[in-house]
């Protein structure tokens, strides 16, 4: 299933500089884990806002809820989760339409 995701991030004032740049390293490490195994198909950032639009390619919501739980900066977000269907006007990827692709 196909989920597009929006993760706005707010960390508290109070949180010390060096606890931020660790957590927004390791965010990254496992953000990239999952791009590059397909799961996190899509990452844009928000123009202005500290803030994303994601789109995650996976089994379905108990998936997406574990992997959501697991970022680092969970605790620091507020997510919007809107899951998506196949548009009938969309134009399949050549993959897609590759003879004998299932
Ligand atoms: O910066 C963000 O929008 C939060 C985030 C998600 C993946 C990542 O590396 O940072």
């Amino acid at each position: 299933m196909i989920y597009l995701v929006r993760m706005d991030v707010a960390l508290p004032a109070t949180m010390p500089e060096s606890d931020a740049t660790e957590l927004k390293a390791r965010e990254k490490r496992y953000a990239q884990e999952l791009q590059r195994d397909g799961r996190w198909a899509e990452l844009w950032r928000v123009v202005g806002e500290y803030a994303n639009y994601s789109v995650f390619d996976v089994a379905g919501n108990d998936e997406l809820h574990e992997l959501l739980a697991g970022l680092p900066l969970f605790p620091y977000m507020r997510i919007q989760v809107t899951p998506l269907a196949a548009h009938p006007s969309r134009i399949a990827a050549e993959e897609d339409l590759a003879p004998g692709n299932p």
